[in-house]
């Protein structure tokens, strides 16, 4: 029970540059972005953290490139024990299918399939036989977990936001993923229907102990987490964890005096 916790992804200097299109009057710095810089981040097993920071600051690049969607353009990425910055495409894929859930802003269910076939899809396309011929039993359960029992058969243009959002989420923990990816879940859904689905977010995640990344602007949401980082001109700040021994410490370890919380708003609200 003492032993201290494995961790789940662990990135070491990774950055991210891209070519912007060709300009032929552009000098040679105008022609790469640099969105990632020397991103240190490690997150134990079970633990939740929320990437926060302004628009544009890089939080999808980063959440993309711990996913293994996307590859680092140096630095490294391990998922439990895999160098996942290592592996080809195909060998990534096989871990997100497997060993990872992903919820979108936008539900990004397929159209044509009912609920009940979009939950079952990523449990049907398994390496894992027995998960394979349960699929739809499995499916039916989650969905009868996010309280859509009674809309099996509906398309997703006849649910609503966040119904369909509940079936993403039912569709992301079908596969028991180690490793879970929110990005911005209640940002295309009211207040009301955020607020529940963030709930029933917290709540699976919980009790499946899945570790959860997630992405937003929502400070209250990002609160929810155990952890919080900003992401900042490339850069990543972390919130100190305040201790009962001293609770008033609220500081970041950045070269600023601002709370970090101050820091996080700032950079939220200049972004708009
Ligand atoms: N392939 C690419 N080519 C050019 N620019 C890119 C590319 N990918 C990302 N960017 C730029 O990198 C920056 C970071 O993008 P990213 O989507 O990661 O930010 P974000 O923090 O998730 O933003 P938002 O909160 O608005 O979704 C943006 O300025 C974006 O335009």
């Amino acid at each position: 029970m003492n032993e201290s916790r494995k961790s789940a992804l662990v990135a070491t200097k990774v950055s991210k540059q891209v070519t912007l299109p060709s300009a032929s009057s552009a000098s040679s710095d105008e022609k790469y972005l640099r969105i990632l810089n020397d991103i240190e981040l490690t997150i134990q097993d079970g633990e939740s953290i929320a990437i926060v920071g302004a628009s544009g600051s890089g939080k999808s690049t980063l959440l993309g490139i711990l996913a293994g969607l996307d590859l680092p353009s140096t630095g490294e990425v391990h998922f439990y024990d895999k160098a996942i910055h290592t592996l080809s495409e195909e060998q990534r894929a096989q871990i997100r299918r497997t060993e990872v859930g992903f919820i979108f802003q936008q539900f990004l269910l397929v159209p044509s399939l009912t609920a009940l076939e979009n939950v079952m899809l990523p449990a049907e396309l398994s390496d894992d036989p027995e998960l394979r011929n349960s699929a739809k039993q499995k499916a039916q359960q989650w969905l009868d977990k996010v309280g859509l029992s009674h809309r099996l058969e509906h398309f997703p243009n006849q649910l609503s936001g966040g119904e369909q959002q509940r079936v993403a989420i039912a569709r992301a923990f079908i596969t028991s993923p180690k490793l879970l990816f929110a990005d911005e879940p209640s940002a295309n859904l009211d207040t009301e229907n955020g607020k529940l689905v963030e709930d029933l977010l917290f709540e699976l995640n919980q009790k499946a102990n899945t570790t959860l990344v997630l992405v937003t602007h929502d400070l209250e949401l990002a609160e929810r987490c155990q952890r919080k980082v900003l992401l900042t001109n490339g850069h990543l700040v972390e919130k100190p964890v305040v201790t009962n021994d001293d609770p008033t410490d609220q500081r970041s370890e950045s070269n600023t005096d601002k709370p970090l919380d101050i820091q996080v708003a700032e950079a939220i609200t200049n972004a708009f």
